[in-house]
């Protein structure tokens, strides 16, 4: 059985995995980072090596190296690391879950595979058991991205009878805009004390509404603080004032998503806002255009997101 840890809720930051100028992962400001998210973001919570860590672009190798930097330097910092540990061959995936276990980590989570697909819910959960099972002392999650998976079995039905199969499931990592599907996990789960972590950042106040218990994302690494003020409101009753916060986060987001957003530009973002350099994405995805990093710096500075004595001397190369 999973140990009894307090339930992961509120923000979890998806960390972005920092690379050198070449191209290979840099652990050395791993613990910046770890600074960074707890005193300037309110983040006490991190997924690592999902899809904003670039989790499978990365060896195996790098992948321990990294989920052991981070769980070795938020030690007394974070509340919980939880690993991403998916991977297109099960005996990877159980070398990680094991990994994650051995280092300490607060839990793991796994996506569905996506090459060789799992056709229906039995084969997807016959996967989930066995990675489970490689690491029977730490809580599970399933992190559901569609889009990115190509695998649509709905997350309402995967956890239907799920912790039968899988004693260690502890919740979900929603990465998906269909609310039917989320609000029916919530509601057919409610005796259960499963984490249900929405994963659209844009639209996280819906996903309160609906029973959204946290929310792993990519903007928590730098919009952490903004976030954390939603969340504030809406628990006080002051719907009003939580629905300005999303709306100016949808702000930014809608902004961005226009330009063209993903990994690489959520790295030059961090890079420069937290002044910490996270270096470039790994091929196939490209560096973030310069035109990219001075449209995202003057919207974030004309939202309130960022002011001039905020800006650090961030390693900003770019493309062009
Ligand atoms: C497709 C994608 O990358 N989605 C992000 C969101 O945080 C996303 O960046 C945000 O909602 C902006 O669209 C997260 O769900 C991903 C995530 O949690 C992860 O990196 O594992």
């Amino acid at each position: 059985m999973a140990s009894q840890k307090k339930n992961l809720q509120g923000l979890v930051a998806a960390t972005i995995t920092p690379m050198t100028e070449h191209g290979e992962i840099n652990l050395s400001v791993i613990g910046q980072y770890v600074d960074y998210l707890v005193e300037k973001q309110g983040v006490k919570n991190i997924f690592v090596n999902g899809t904003t860590g670039e989790g499978l672009s990365l060896s195996i190798s790098e992948r321990r190296q990294v989920a052991e930097e981070w769980v070795t330097k938020g030690r007394n910092k974070l509340d919980q690391v939880v690993i991403h540990v998916g991977a297109l061959s099960l005996k990877e995936s159980q070398e990680l879950a094991k990994h994650a276990a051995e280092i300490g980590a607060d839990g793991i989570a796994v996506i569905a595979p996506f090459f060789l697909k799992p056709q229906n819910k039995d084969d997807l959960t016959a996967f989930l058991k066995e990675v489970a099972a490689a690491a029977p002392a730490l809580p599970f999650y399933y992190y559901h991205i569609p889009a990115l998976t190509g695998v649509k079995i709905r997350a309402e039905e995967l956890l239907d009878g799920i912790q039968e199969k899988i004693p260690t499931f502890q919740g979900l990592k929603f990465s998906d805009t269909d609310l039917l599907d989320f609000g029916q996990c919530v509601d057919q789960n409610r005796q259960r004390q499963f984490a249900f972590l929405f994963g659209v950042d844009e639209q996280l106040l819906s996903a309160l509404v609906m029973g959204a218990t946290g929310a792993v994302g990519s903007t928590y690494n730098y919009l952490g603080k903004k976030t954390n003020q939603m969340l504030e409101a809406y628990e006080r009753k002051d719907f009003s004032s939580a629905l300005n916060d999303q709306f100016c986060i949808q702000r930014f987001i809608n902004f961005v998503i226009k330009l063209g957003f993903g990994v690489s530009q959520t790295k030059a973002i961090m890079t420069l806002v937290s002044g910490i350099p996270m270096g470039p994405p790994r091929l196939p995805l490209q560096r973030a255009s310069k035109e990219f990093i001075d449209n995202a710096e003057a919207k974030l500075k004309s939202l309130g997101f960022l002011s001039f004595t905020d800006l650090k001397n961030g390693n900003l190369e770019t493309s062009s």
